[in-house]
């Protein structure tokens, strides 16, 4: 049974995080299509961060995709392999992001996760309300980065649940309709799982670390296995409104869902917003702060961010997958050298989580303002 007493992560901000009304029901209760006083104050960016598209945009320019049945060890195929973990080592370093296909999760279930998150989200307000997060703990249905009533409201809601380990996942939290929801949930984090850490395998060996298990050994025992899913529905407005902040994510690696048909993903790349077109069952990666650190910043952790779209909803699936919450991260010892000189203080893992928890979802800013370390004398 779920320790919930014992989740560390209770209270962050002093159980701070604001309520805000769901943006399912806003649509549906005061919004009136193709007005654009529809779309409420609190939802209107600044006119720097609504969302314009980078005109550089396009098939060539775009994250790259990774064929993960070409990594695996095959006799006679070497070759092959080589050249596709080289496009991995670019893509972790020059992007941050990268597509996945070929991973070996089951089309069946990829459907059977979205379907129940689908239905989560269809169910009347007040049965997704049995999932409001309760007394601080950083999980549940709603939003969970409104930290100030002045804060600019991000247009989507979101299901958070903390899978792994045991110590924090909240089974009271857990949606009971749809009844496969539970079992499906399940079933799908093993399968994360096991892709998370043939991810990190291959991150080992692109950065010839000491061994294959070089990162799982720094994860530690407990690895946390975070599940976010996230539903924008349609706005009339979505040239004013963005439907998730722009952040990096603060783990190790994050696996994401698209939906199929609308785009909405954008990643920052040389300071424009490249959007990420959903390819249907692949999974979009990201290198997240954590591995920032432990790779000493060669692998970077990108700023992204979720635009809307006027006719569709759109839902996406991410799953964290980040060290224990005891976890000592600092830069990998093979990856400092006097050319490298190491760019991050050591912390624990926890220090971090509830550091990153305690602030509205802002940019790059979190990793640098907490374990960022001033090279600019040395
Ligand atoms: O909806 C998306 O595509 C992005 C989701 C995301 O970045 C997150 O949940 O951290
Ligand atoms: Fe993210």
């Amino acid at each position: 049974m779920a320790a919930v007493d014992a989740n560390p992560f209770v209270n962050p901000n002093g159980g701070k995080v604001i309520p805000v009304e769901s943006a399912q029901e806003l649509v549906k209760n005061h919004v009136h299509p193709n007005a654009a006083e529809a779309v409420p104050r609190r939802y209107i960016r600044p006119q720097e961060e609504r969302p314009t598209v980078s005109l550089l945009a396009s098939s060539e320019f775009s994250i790259p995709v990774i064929d993960m049945k070409k990594l695996i060890i095959l006799q006679g195929q070497e070759d092959q392999r080589k050249q596709e973990m080289e496009r991995l080592s670019d893509a972790c370093q020059e992007w941050g992001f990268f597509q996945i296909v070929n991973h070996g999760i089951p089309h069946s279930l990829i459907d059977e996760i979205k379907a129940v998150a689908k239905n989560f989200f269809n169910l009347p307000l007040e049965e997704k309300q049995k999932s409001a997060p309760q007394g601080g703990d950083p999980q549940g249905y709603g939003q969970l980065f409104v930290t100030s009533e002045d804060q600019t409201l991000d247009w989507g809601d979101l299901l958070a649940l903390s899978l792994k380990p045991n110590q924090i996942k909240n089974l009271a939290l857990w949606p009971t309709v749809p009844t496969n929801f539970r079992d499906t949930v399940e079933r799908y984090a093993l399968e994360v799982e096991r892709v998370a850490q043939e991810v990190l395998s291959l991150f080992a060996e692109n950065l010839h670390l000491e061994d294959a298990d070089s990162f799982k050994n720094v994860f530690g025992s407990e690895p946390m296995n975070l599940m976010r899913m996230n539903f924008y529905p349609a706005c009339p407005r979505p040239d004013l409104v963005l439907g998730l902040s722009p952040h990096a994510d603060g783990g190790g690696v994050t696996l994401l869902l698209q939906d199929d048909e609308t785009v909405g993903l954008h990643v920052r790349k040389n300071n424009q917003w490249i959007p990420v077109e959903p390819i249907p069952y692949a999974f979009v990666i990201n290198i997240g702060d954590l591995m920032e650190v432990m790779t000493n910043g060669k692998y970077r952790s990108i700023e992204h961010r979720a635009v809307t779209n006027k006719e569709r909803a759109r839902l996406s699936i991410a799953n964290f997958y980040n060290a224990s919450v005891d976890a000592e991260v600092a830069p990998s010892a093979k990856l400092v050298d006097e050319h490298h000189p190491c760019l991050y203080r050591q912390f624990i893992h926890k220090d971090y989580i509830l550091y990153h928890l305690s602030k509205p979802l802002k940019g790059k800013r979190h990793l640098a303002e907490f374990a960022k370390l001033d090279i600019s004398n040395t």
